[in-house]
C-alpha cells in the first residue's frame, strides 16, 4: 500500500470499476424514513422504503457523460479515497455510491478499497488478460448491458484469456 500514491491509474480503474459496474445496483439495503420528508417538492412520507438508486446517479450523463464507456480518465485529477470522497459532503463531487450514502454508508468501505485495490495490482503483476478470439480470429467481448438478475449484480459470464505475464511470476503463483 505505500506504493498507492504512485499508481494514480490504478487508482482510476478502481474507481471506474465500481462507476461503471456498481454492484450493488439499487443501494443493496432498502431503508425507510422515520419522518415525513419533502424533497424536490415531492412529500417523502414517513414509513415509505427508499432505494439508493445508484445505477442511475451513475449513468447520469450529466455526471459522467458517456456513461457506459469504461473510461478510467474520469478519475485522473482524483486523490481521494473512497472514504474521503464520500465523506466531503458534496454529493455532486463525490466519486460513486456503491458503498452506499450517508450515516448507513459501508463501514467495510476501507478494508474494501485496500482489499480491492491489492486485488487489481495483483492480476495486472501476474496475468495478462485478454478476450478469446473466435473462428474468425475476432475478440468475443462481453456484452457492456447483459448483467445479472437480482439486487446485487454483475456482467454476465464471458470468456477470457488470461496467462501468466512470465515464467519466474508463473514460479510464484503457482
Ligand atoms: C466491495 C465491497 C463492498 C461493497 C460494494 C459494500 C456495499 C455495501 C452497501 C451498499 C451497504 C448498504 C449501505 C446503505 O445502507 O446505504 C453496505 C452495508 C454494510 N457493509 Fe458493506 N460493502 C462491501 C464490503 C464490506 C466489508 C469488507 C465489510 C466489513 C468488513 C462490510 C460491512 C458492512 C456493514 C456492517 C454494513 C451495514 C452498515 C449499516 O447498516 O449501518 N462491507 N455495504
Amino acid at each position: 500500500m505505500d506504493d498507492q500514491d504512485r499508481l494514480q491509474y490504478v487508482r482510476m480503474c478502481m474507481k471506474e470499476t465500481l462507476r461503471w459496474m456498481p454492484t450493488t445496483i439499487l443501494g443493496a439495503v432498502p431503508h425507510a424514513v422515520t419522518q415525513d420528508d419533502i424533497y424536490n417538492g415531492c412529500l417523502i412520507p414517513k414509513g415509505a422504503g427508499v432505494l439508493n438508486n445508484v445505477w442511475s446517479i451513475h449513468m447520469d450523463e450529466d455526471r459522467h457523460p458517456e456513461p457506459r464507456r469504461f473510461n478510467p480518465e474520469r478519475y485522473r485529477s482524483d486523490i481521494l479515497s473512497l472514504g474521503d470522497s464520500a465523506s466531503s459532503g458534496d454529493p455532486a463531487k463525490c466519486d460513486q455510491f456503491t458503498f452506499g450514502a450517508g450515516r448507513r454508508i459501508c463501514p467495510g468501505i476501507h478494508f474494501a478499497e485496500r482489499s480491492f485495490f491489492l486485488g487489481i495490482l495483483r492480476m495486472l503483476w501476474a496475468f495478462n488478460i485478454e478476450p478469446v478470439l473466435d473462428e474468425a480470429g475476432e475478440p468475443i467481448l462481453p456484452d457492456l448491458d447483459k448483467l445479472t438478475k437480482g439486487f446485487v449484480c454483475m456482467l454476465e459470464e464471458f470468456p477470457a484469456k488470461i496467462t501468466q505475464r512470465s515464467e519466474v511470476k508463473k514460479a510464484m503463483v503457482m
